[in-house]
């Protein structure tokens, strides 16, 4: 059980439950291939059936942690950062990213969007679910939209939350891990007839590294 006061800070982002921090190669996206250190807030009640870090979801059993502790941690290794989740946006993150900021961090983005945006992000990585929709505000700001295809009726969903990002924004499909081999040469066939779409794999995923 958490304290008033510690809930408190919570909800003003000084403190924010902490699942994992860890330094990897961004494995996913525009940035793949770089060095970055990831910090995963937990919460998340989206609810995505293939989510693969569900451990993430309850933020009670994250422990609740100063976002100064996380800063120092982090800078100590990199100053390019991810911020991920579970559902980052689930938080206030004004806080978080000021500090970054304030220590001349590059602050990149994992998010569904289905939650109001705070904070200070140099890159925004749109990731939407169809269970619980973007809010309108994020679509013209995200610097990638990343489509995650389970299905054949995902290629419909990505085209319809294509139209809603800005012109300069990177598309991307990206197979859902379990279902990727049956996926997969649909998504090969679909970017070829649609080039405007990339492809984006889980590569750390591939290298067995976090
Ligand atoms: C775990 S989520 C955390 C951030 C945020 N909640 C979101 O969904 O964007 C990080 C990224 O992994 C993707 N992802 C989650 N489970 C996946 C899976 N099974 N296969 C492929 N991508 C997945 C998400 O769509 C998102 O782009
Ligand atoms: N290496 C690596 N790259 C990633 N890109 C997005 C990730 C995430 O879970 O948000 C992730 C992750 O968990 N590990
Ligand atoms: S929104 Fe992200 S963290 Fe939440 S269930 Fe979906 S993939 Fe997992
Ligand atoms: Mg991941």
């Amino acid at each position: 059980m958490i304290t008033e006061e510690t809930k408190a800070l919570v909800d003003d982002g000084i403190m924010l439950p902490l699942m994992e921090e860890f330094y990897t190669i961004q494995g996913e996206g525009f940035h793949k291939g770089t060095a970055a250190y990831f910090i995963r807030i937990g919460g998340c009640d989206v609810g995505c059936h293939w989510c693969d870090v569900k451990e993430s979801w309850d933020p009670s059993i994250h422990p609740p942690t100063h976002i100064g502790e996380i800063v120092e941690k982090a800078v100590a290794s990199s100053k390019t950062i991810v911020i991920t989740g579970g559902e980052p946006l689930t938080w206030d993150m004004t806080r978080l990213t000021g500090a970054l900021k304030a220590k001349g961090c590059d602050i990149h983005i994992e998010t569904s969007g289905a939650y109001k945006l705070t904070g200070q992000w140099d890159w925004i990585c749109l990731s939407p679910k169809k269970i619980k929709l973007p809010t309108e505000e994020i679509y013209p700001l995200a610097h990638e939209l990343k489509v995650i295809i389970f299905n054949k009726h995902d290629f419909k969903f990505a085209e319809e939350q294509a139209e809603k990002v800005s012109e300069n924004c990177i598309l991307y499909l990206q197979p859902e891990w379990s279902n990727r081999d049956k996926m997969m040469p649909l998504i090969v066939d679909f970017v070829m007839k649609n080039p405007k779409w990339k492809v984006s794999l889980q590569t750390h995923k591939y290298l067995n590294i976090p």
